[in-house]
């Protein structure tokens, strides 16, 4: 996080005008990396625009556009591309990359820790989205993703190498712990203003959690839409099997150059036993407790 202050990079993000202004109503969604952001996208663009896209088999944007592009991020897709001007983009809909498939209210989203959000979000009545996802799994789908990222003529991240980076807190976004703990507060001080989400936890009550994400967002469902299966139906559309199967999803990619499929792998939760040592295990485990104590927040 000190870094991430004292970076160039981040340099306009702290330089906004009050001028750049959200709309009271936009919806952004704040993940760790690897915690199932692609999966949310999904799932928050289906919900805020069902009466638009009710039918989920037919014409619906998810059917043939990857989460990613329909939900972009502040940081990659609409502050980078104006970072050699230092200007700050308008954060109103206007400014979303077009993709033909507007959504209303704007969804955004963002990696980035509580500490290094723009002051305009913090302040503004905008909603946070906040998901994160238990450490070890975190950690085993970032090693996988980064090295399906990596260029054929380098050698591949080792596992050991890896690991110790995440232990010490190196990441793109700041230390797990400390990206977690600063959602996670702010969700106890302001629970109006922040949903603090789990994978793991959506994973085993799915309904619970979309019909309260529906609810934080003002999008709650009716008893005659509850009935009729709507929640089911999204639910399916944004399922890791559904989505990971799509033409567009196999063999599509992002104009920053992902292909679409390396955002999909297993989508289990507990991966990490088929990779981390005992050993390994056991350490992240204390680490994390160790950093959370007190908090309240647990995996
Ligand atoms: N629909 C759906 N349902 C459940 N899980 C899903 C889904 N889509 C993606 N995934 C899994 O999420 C992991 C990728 O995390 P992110 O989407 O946060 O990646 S990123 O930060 O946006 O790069 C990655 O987890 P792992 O499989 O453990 O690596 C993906 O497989």
């Amino acid at each position: 996080m000190r870094s991430l202050k004292n970076s160039k990079t981040w340099l306009f993000l702290y330089q906004e005008k009050k001028s750049s202004s959200l709309n009271d109503k936009d919806i952004i969604l704040v993940s760790t990396p690897k915690s199932g952001t692609t999966w949310l996208k999904a799932i928050i663009f289906s919900l805020v625009n069902r009466s638009t896209f009710p039918d989920t088999k037919q014409n619906h944007p998810l059917l043939t556009t990857n989460p990613h592009v329909l939900v972009p991020f502040l940081e990659l897709n609409l502050f980078l591309p104006s970072k050699s001007k230092l200007v700050i983009p308008n954060l109103i809909s206007s400014s979303i990359p077009s993709n033909n498939y507007d959504s209303n209210p704007s969804l955004f989203s963002t990696h980035l820790p509580y500490v290094s959000l723009p002051e305009s979000i913090k302040t503004s009545p905008c909603k946070l989205v906040y998901l994160c996802r238990n450490p070890k799994d975190v950690f085993i789908s970032l090693w996988h993703f980064t090295n399906r990222l990596r260029p054929q003529n380098l050698a591949k991240n080792t596992m050991e190498e890896s690991f110790e980076k995440f232990c010490n807190g190196v990441s793109l976004y700041g230390p797990f712990w400390d990206h977690s703990l600063g959602y996670w507060e702010v969700s106890l001080e302001c629970p109006e203003k922040v949903l603090f989400l789990n994978y793991d936890k959506i994973k085993k009550e799915p309904f619970l959690h979309v019909k309260k994400l529906a609810e934080f967002l003002g999008f709650p469902f009716s008893l005659e839409e509850e009935a009729n299966g709507d929640v089911a139906r999204i639910l399916e559309l944004c399922s890791f099997d559904n989505l990971s199967n799509l033409v567009v999803n196999k063999s599509g990619r992002l104009s920053s150059g992902e292909e679409n499929k390396t955002f999909f792998r297993r989508g289990e939760v507990g991966d990490w036993i088929n990779y981390m040592t005992p050993e390994m295990a056991e350490r992240l485990d204390s680490l994390v407790e160790k950093k959370l104590h007190g908090s309240g927040l647990e995996f």
